[in-house]
């Protein structure tokens, strides 16, 4: 379980988030949602280390950590709202190269990525090129990276809003079926009825006080 205490962040002494508490529970889909400008993905980037708070904790399993602690011991994995994939690899190396980099063999890099290649139904688009694939097929490959470094809480910044709205459901399906694997999950989104299809709880950002 991941715990976020009394988080605040202003940028240029504008505050974007006021003592934020929010829970991540362990197996759970938590939605984060509020309006454009209220302070979602800023929350997403602190809980994920690439922003920092200004003030506030965190605490992971009962234990005081941070989110750069957090990051460096993979617990957290991410999914970019343009899916950030490196367009001169190809899908598997996409996929192997953090692994490789954190020190796994290239074989072993190369068996996880095959799993997951398999599992998000990618086997054909192996050696594409990201210009190649279409968007539902890059998210896909952007949700095989991330879980390719076994991350304990996998989050995602607005994951339809990218796609065809026709490709909402088969979102929805996926987190769910991760979520059924035991996975936990942090989606930030302004889409509501996406929301309510995959979260166990919904934490509103921007109507002040505590949101859970
Ligand atoms: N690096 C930054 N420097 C200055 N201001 C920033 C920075 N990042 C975010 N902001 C501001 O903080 C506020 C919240 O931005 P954020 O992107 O977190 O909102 P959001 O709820 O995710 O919005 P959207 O749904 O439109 O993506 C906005 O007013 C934004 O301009």
């Amino acid at each position: 379980m991941l715990e976020l205490k009394q988080i605040n962040k202003s940028f240029n002494g504008q505050p974007v988030l006021v003592d934020i508490n929010v829970t991540i529970e362990d197996g759970k889909t938590l939605a984060i949602v509020g309006p454009s400008g209220a302070g979602k993905t800023t929350l997403l980037r602190i809980i994920s280390g690439l922003e920092t708070a200004d003030s506030g904790t965190m605490i992971w399993n009962g234990q005081p950590t941070t989110a750069q602690a957090l990051r460096k011991e993979g617990v957290i994995g991410v999914v970019f709202q343009n899916f950030e994939l490196f367009p001169n690899l190809s899908v598997m190396r996409n996929i192997t190269l953090a692994p490789t980099l954190q020190g796994v063999d290239q074989k072993k890099a190369d068996e996880t990525a095959r799993k997951l290649l398999d599992r998000l139904e990618l086997v054909a688009q192996e050696n594409a090129y990201p210009y190649s694939l279409s968007g539902g097929q890059k998210q896909r490959v952007a949700i095989a990276r991330a879980l390719a470094l076994n991350p304990q809480i996998l989050l995602y910044d607005e994951p339809t809003s990218a796609l065809d709205p026709l490709l909402r459901e088969n979102v929805a399906a996926l987190v769910n079926q991760f979520k059924a694997s035991g996975m936990t999950q942090v989606v930030v989104t302004h889409d509501m009825d996406f929301a309510e299809s995959v979260a166990d709880t919904t934490y509103h950002v921007g109507k002040g006080g505590d949101g859970q």
